[in-house]
C-alpha cells in the first residue's frame, strides 16, 4: 500500500490537500468527506489529484462532499505550486489538463505569485448547465422559496451563479448560497458569488461554493464575478476581487479570455493515519 502522503496548501484561505493519484486510487468517496473534514479528518476546501503524467500534467478536483468539480482557479495556483516545488516544472509557462477545460500557469520569480490563464468566459447556460432557454442569462429573475433575486450566469469550465448586490452581506451569502448551489434550474448545481461593484477596478465578493459551502476565497469564482461585471460593463479589463481571504488580479481580453494572478502559501506535508477513516462518518 502506498503511504497516504498530502501536500498541504492555500490560496487566500481556500485550503487544498494535493495528493498523487496512487494516493486518491485508496480512497473512497467516504474517506474523502471525512479526509476535508475540519474536525475528523485534516480539513480542507476540497483534494487535488495529481495525475503523476510527466508530459502532460493534469489535475482533477474533488469537492469536500466528495463531488467532483471541473475546475478551479486557486486549485489550479495551487497546483501549479505543488509541481514547481517538486521539480516537475520552473518559471516557464506550461499547460494543465482539467476536465473543464486546458490552462496555462506560470510559477513567477517569487514562488508565492502565480498567474493562471484560465479560459475563456463562457456566458450560454447550456454550458453550466442551466435549464434557461436563452442565448445568455443576464439579471434573470430566480424565484427562490421565499423571494425573487436577480441572477446571472457564467461558465468559467464549472458553474457560476452571480449576484449583483448594493452592500455585501456575508449573512446573505450564508442565506442564499445553499438556495442557489441546489436550485433545480441547475441540474449539477452551482458555485453562487454574492458581488459588489466598489468602482471600475473593484470587486468585493462573498462566495457559497458547490460542494464546500462558504470559503474565504475562489479564484474561478472571482474570474466569474468579473466577467459578469465586465459584460455589464461595470468594470474595466483589469479588476481587483476582494474577497474575506485577500484579493486576485483578473485581466480580460476582448474576446473575454481570462487571466488570474494571486498567491499561493504551503503549509505542510503529511502522513495520514489510517486510524483517522475509523473514528468519523461524515454527513452526504
Ligand atoms: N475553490 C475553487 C473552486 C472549486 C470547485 C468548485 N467548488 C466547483 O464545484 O466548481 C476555485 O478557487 O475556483
Amino acid at each position: 500500500m502506498t503511504p497516504l502522503l498530502f501536500h498541504k496548501y492555500h490560496g487566500l484561505g481556500n485550503d487544498y490537500l494535493v495528493c498523487h493519484r496512487s494516493v486518491a486510487e485508496q480512497l473512497r468517496t467516504e474517506q474523502i468527506r471525512i479526509l476535508c473534514h475540519r474536525h475528523y479528518g485534516v480539513g480542507s476546501d476540497g483534494l487535488l489529484i495529481d495525475s503523476g503524467d510527466l508530459h502532460q500534467p493534469t489535475l482533477r478536483i474533488i469537492n469536500p462532499d466528495g463531488s467532483e468539480a471541473e475546475k478551479s482557479g486557486n486549485g489550479l495556483r495551487i497546483y501549479a505550486r505543488y509541481l514547481f516545488d517538486i521539480g516537475r516544472v520552473g518559471h516557464e509557462s506550461f499547460l494543465v489538463h482539467t476536465a473543464g477545460g486546458d490552462v496555462h500557469c506560470r510559477v513567477h520569480d517569487d514562488p508565492h505569485q502565480i498567474t493562471v490563464e484560465m479560459g475563456q468566459a463562457n456566458f450560454s447556460p447550456a454550458a453550466l448547465p442551466a435549464l434557461i432557454d436563452q442565448p445568455e442569462v443576464l439579471n434573470y429573475p430566480l424565484k427562490l422559496a421565499d423571494e425573487t433575486i436577480l441572477v446571472s450566469l457564467v461558465s468559467m469550465g464549472n458553474p457560476h451563479c452571480v449576484v449583483l448586490v448594493d452592500k455585501l452581506d456575508l449573512a446573505l451569502v450564508h442565506r442564499l448560497g445553499p438556495q442557489i448551489e441546489n436550485h433545480p434550474v441547475f441540474p449539477k448545481r452551482t458555485n453562487v458569488q454574492l458581488v459588489e461593484v466598489v468602482d471600475r477596478t473593484t470587486l468585493r465578493i462573498g462566495i457559497w461554493e458547490r460542494g464546500a459551502g462558504f470559503t474565504m476565497a475562489s479564484g474561478s469564482s472571482s474570474c466569474a464575478a468579473a466577467s459578469v461585471m465586465r459584460k455589464l460593463d461595470r468594470v474595466n479589463n483589469r479588476v481587483s476581487v476582494n474577497m474575506p481571504g485577500g484579493q486576485l488580479q483578473i485581466t480580460f481580453d476582448d474576446n473575454f479570455q481570462v487571466s488570474m494572478s494571486g498567491p499561493v502559501h504551503k503549509i505542510a506535508s503529511l502522513t495520514l493515519d489510517e486510524d483517522c477513516f475509523a473514528g468519523g462518518k461524515v454527513a452526504s
